[in-house]
């Protein structure tokens, strides 16, 4: 795993964004299992195992993991609609392990939660939906009114106030679900697949107020997802689920930079697409006859500045074919393919002891100590690109030389060791819903 998953004080967000960057964890898991017992033939389902991790307060966490994993048991384990078969979870200083219902409706009023359904009352407005669990808190009717206008207002549907679910699209629905989950001031909100039913338009919208959520309110986030999507946009640390293990855990960045185990590597290689696979790069290959690399680009090493100027100390030139540059954790990171060619003398006059035929070696060695390089040959004499063997099935790649101190100083730490690539109840609703708290719960989708 990337990060001890013992660690009692958690690395938190983004320093560029003047966040705090250490805090306390505002809910731990401590080999936390949840066992269901089997029926009849069925054997029993061991949903969560063993599980310890930390949750920084004021970060926005994400749990991926593929269908099955154990994401939405764990997240249920954190507002104890589902309660621990072995070890403990605490939140907010408060250890939920045999706790009285009286005592977990006080933590569960401290957690909003959201859903892929969004699971609104279908016979109630939108002001009265986001009413609902005020109107459970007790707040009078003065009250509840002047919050709802407030809480509309940042979810930015006020002017839908009046109207039912049924007229609204599935983004502003998952507005109003944000709305109500905030109604009586969280200290987390818990996300599970708040995104999964809408379009990749209202999808970047619905992260941004979760996002906004965070910033402007200091709500903590848990967000449970299937999509890696979803971790880059938002995400500032994440824990990668299978069989109910937490199989790698960490920055957002780092685990995207050198993913460690095949599951988080799988799910990385969906997120990024900047790197040709084997049959664009046969196209390429056709088109470009030079030599074709691939450079890394993050905001440490590989700035397409520094690759510019050390291309033009060694007389190559450089002609981007392929890549893209994105955003993970809202800091840069991508790949750019680049067809090099020794710059014709007659062109361009070669720097002082360079010969045209040194220079594109030169250059890729000279790149390696900049940046992280994939060579990937000539098409008269092509080599195979290990990333495809390494985002496959996970073998250690050679990066060359500096590779270790390259990735230790992007993700702010010590070199480490990695094995990861260079880029390397009312009427409407379902389930069991605190009348008390006015929690809603979807019945944990089954
Ligand atoms: N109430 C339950 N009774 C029995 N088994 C359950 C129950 N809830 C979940 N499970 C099982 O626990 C395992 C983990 O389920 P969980 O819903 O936590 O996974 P998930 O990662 O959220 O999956 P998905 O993305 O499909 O929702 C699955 O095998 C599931 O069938």
């Amino acid at each position: 795993m990337s990060e001890p998953a013992h660690a009692t004080a958690c690395a938190g967000s983004d320093t560029s964004t003047g966040r705090s960057t250490v805090s306390q964890p505002i809910i731990s898991f401590r080999d936390a299992s949840k066992i269901f017992p089997g029926r009849g033939r069925r054997a029993e389902v061991r949903a969560v195992d063993g599980v310890t991790l930390d949750v920084a307060e004021g970060e926005i966490f994400g749990v991926i993991g593929y269908s099955g994993a154990g994401k939405s048991t764990l997240v249920r384990l954190v507002n104890a609609l589902e309660k621990v078969t072995g070890g403990s979870v605490v939140v907010d200083g408060t250890d939920l392990t045999g706790l009285s219902e009286a005592r977990l409706r006080g933590v569960r009023a401290g957690i909003g939660m959201i859903f892929q359904q969004f699971n609104l009352l279908s016979s109630r407005t939108v002001a009265g939906n986001v009413a609902y669990p005020l109107e459970v808190a007790g707040w009078s009717r003065e009250k509840r009114r002047e919050r709802v206008r407030e809480l509309l207002d940042f979810v930015g549907i006020a002017d839908k106030a009046d109207v039912h679910p049924r007229q609204l699209s599935g983004g502003q629905k998952q507005r109003v679900g944000i709305a109500r989950a905030l109604a009586t001031n969280p200290r987390i909100l818990l996300a599970d697949e708040a995104t999964s039913a809408l379009d990749p338009e209202t999808t970047q919208d619905v992260l941004a107020l979760l996002r906004r959520v965070n910033r402007e309110l200091g709500i903590t986030v848990v967000v449970i997802t299937h999509e890696m999507d979803v971790v880059r946009a938002i995400c500032d640390r994440v824990a990668v689920m299978e069989h109910g293990k937490v199989v790698e855990l960490g920055d957002a960045y780092q685990v995207f930079s050198a993913p460690q185990h095949d599951v988080t590597r799988r799910f990385v290689s969906t997120a990024l697409k900047d790197r040709p696979s084997p049959e664009v790069l046969a196209r390429l290959r056709e088109r470009h006859p030079g030599r074709i690399v691939t450079v890394g680009v993050d905001e440490v090493a590989g700035s397409s500045a520094l690759i510019t100027r050390t291309l033009r100390e060694h007389g190559v030139d450089g002609t981007v074919v392929y890549g893209g540059i994105t955003e993970v954790a809202e800091r840069p990171y991508g790949s750019l393919t680049l067809e090099l060619v020794a710059a014709s003398p007659g062109v361009r006059p070669l720097p002082d002891g360079v010969a045209p035929a040194d220079g594109v070696d030169a250059a890729v060695a000279a790149l390696r100590r900049v940046t992280d390089v994939v060579d990937l040959g000539t098409a008269a004499d092509p080599h195979e690109d290990p990333s495809v063997v390494r985002r496959g099935v996970g073998q250690a790649p050679d990066d060359g030389p500096g590779g270790e101190e390259r990735r230790a100083r992007v993700i702010g730490g010590p070199a480490r060791q990695v094995g990861g690539g260079p880029f390397g109840g009312p009427s409407g609703m379902t389930g069991g819903n605190d009348l008390t708290t006015g929690i809603i719960d979807d019945g944990g989708k089954r």
